[in-house]
């Protein structure tokens, strides 16, 4: 599980593990984990000795750990130059540190941007989990210079410009090949648009691990937690007790969209699926294994969960489903108009899956916030619903309304989800985890994990339909079984 916390809660942690340690020993630990990667990306492209290093430098102690790094580098031969970007406040410890290594720090006589288009390894230390609102004026040039350089450009703890706390990027940041974080990632790191200006992130172990609460504010499932909660059948499991799971979708203008959520339901691991609405014929043609049913769904008989609203056009069914004592997955057409106070009314859990138009009407803003402020838009679903909302996206979130719960943020997606159907797809397998009996936000995470797999498996770089996703959840269900 990849988990991380908010700035306060690091600070705080930080505090702590600093009253135990001698001065400086947590930087110092920061910067030899920064050194050790900035002398292996060196490495690839050549070798350390000789190699040519720029530092960007701002106020803080992010500018502390660049120019102790670069000290280290120093020592190993390369040719260390610093741009102090607030020279008078540079941090004193590093700068000193730089300089006794034999690292220089630019002066007047020379010119950043001629330095930067030499180097072969840019180091940003602008700003870390202290900077807020984006590159300013001054720092927006050079980060600019570094990207435009050939260089292998690495973020010191987060790319500089980013919001650690939510993922935005408000304004100009840099874009890093990688960044090097210490103690914990923070939720920059998992969350776009901020974790796509990281690149590859790396963790550095500064011993934050002892002091920071058991609980994070976000995790990222990986193979092995996804592998504990898929459900396994039984001995004594018969398709009933593996659950069922009714499948509200489709209409005469989207039949299309009953049969993708039916396939994607086939392989969630409930024991059967049942499909309600108009579509029935379109669904038995493609998966005859399919109980069908005209509807309406409160007479189509018991099921475990419901999925209703994926091609739905103006079908009824969404009261229905919702009406019911089991778990309800509510997508497309079904959050149309979504009456918040009856889903709040609900006993059994509720599981709403927008993606980001979606989300925004439900919000009643632009869909533009909704994308660049994710987690804050998931989190003031679940609070106005009262129930798990899995937002679709480049990051998929699911988060429960219980605010102890962890947001789950799914580390599989790809570009090439974005394409007709595949939402349909991920519904049905949603629904179906939910009536095998998994909580809401597990069979979100657990859908959206697969749901991911199996596009990048089926992609390889090129396009992929909704159907090749749905008939690549087999395989990624045995990867993740398997740990591949
Ligand atoms: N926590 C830990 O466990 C450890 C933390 N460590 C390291 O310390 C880092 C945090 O250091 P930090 O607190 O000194 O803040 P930091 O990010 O350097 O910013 C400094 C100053 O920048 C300014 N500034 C703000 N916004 C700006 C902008 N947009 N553009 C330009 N400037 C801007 C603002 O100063 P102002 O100019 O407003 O006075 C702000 O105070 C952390 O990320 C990690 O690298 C490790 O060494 C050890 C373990
Ligand atoms: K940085």
């Amino acid at each position: 599980m990849r988990i991380a916390y908010s700035v306060e809660t690091v600070r705080t942690a930080e505090r702590e593990l600093m009253d135990r340690l001698p001065d400086g020993a947590l930087m110092r630990r920061a910067a030899a984990g920064l050194a050790a990667v900035c002398v292996d990306l060196l490495r690839r492209r050549g070798r350390v000795y000789g190699s040519r290093v720029v530092l960007l430098v701002g106020s803080g102690d992010n500018g502390g750990d660049a120019l102790y790094a670069g000290a280290a580098l120093a020592r190993r031969g390369a040719g260390v130059a610093a741009v102090l970007l607030a020279p008078e406040r540079a941090h004193a410890g590093g700068l000193a540190a730089l300089l006794g290594s034999g690292g220089r720090s630019l002066d007047n006589s020379s010119d950043p941007f001629d330095v930067l288009a030499a180097a072969d390894l840019v180091v940003d230390g602008i700003t870390g989990i202290g900077g807020r609102g984006g590159l300013r004026p001054d720092a927006v040039p050079v980060a600019r210079a570094a990207r435009g350089s050939g260089a292998v450009v690495v973020a010191v703890d987060l790319p500089s410009g980013v919001e650690a706390d939510s993922g935005e990027v408000v304004g100009e940041a840099l874009r890093a090949d990688a960044t090097v974080t210490f103690g914990t990632y923070k939720p920059g790191h998992l969350i776009d648009p901020a974790r796509e200006y990281a690149g590859a992130t790396r963790l550095v172990d500064i011993g934050l691990g002892s002091v920071l609460p058991s609980v994070p504010e976000l995790e990222a499932l990986q193979h092995a937690d996804v592998a504990r909660l898929l459900p396994v059948p039984t001995g004594e499991s018969d398709k009933y007790r593996r659950g069922v799971v009714g499948v509200v979708a489709g209409s005469a203008r989207y039949p299309g969209a009953a049969v993708l959520a039916v396939a994607g339901a086939l392989h969630g691991g409930a024991g059967a699926v049942r499909y309600v609405g108009p579509a029935g014929d379109a669904v038995i043609a493609r998966f005859p294994e399919t109980l069908v049913h005209a509807g309406p769904p409160a007479k189509a008989g018991r099921v475990q969960a419901w999925v209703v609203g994926p091609g739905l056009g103006d079908e009824p069914g969404v009261r229905d489903a919702l009406a019911s004592d089991v778990p309800v997955l509510v997508d497309a057409d079904g959050l149309r108009g979504l009456d918040a106070g009856a889903v709040r009314a609900r006993t059994a859990p509720t599981l709403l899956t927008p993606h980001a138009g979606e989300a925004a009407a439900l919000l009643g803003v632009p869909r533009g916030e909704v994308e660049a402020g994710r987690l804050a838009a998931v989190r003031e679903l679940t609070a106005r619903y009262g129930a798990t909302v899995l937002l679709k996206g480049s990051t998929t979130l699911v988060a429960s309304p219980d605010l102890s719960d962890p947001v789950r943020v799914n580390p599989t997606g790809t570009p090439w989800l974005a394409t007709a159907g595949s939402g349909d797809v991920l519904s049905g397998l949603t629904g179906s985890l939910l009536a095998s009996g998994l909580p809401a936000r597990d069979a979100g995470s657990v859908g959206a994990y697969l749901h991911g797999l199996a596009a990048r498996t089926a992609a390889r770089g090129a396009p992929v339909s909704a159907e090749d996703v749905a008939a690549g959840l087999r395989g990624a269900w045995r990867d993740v079984v398997s740990g591949e």
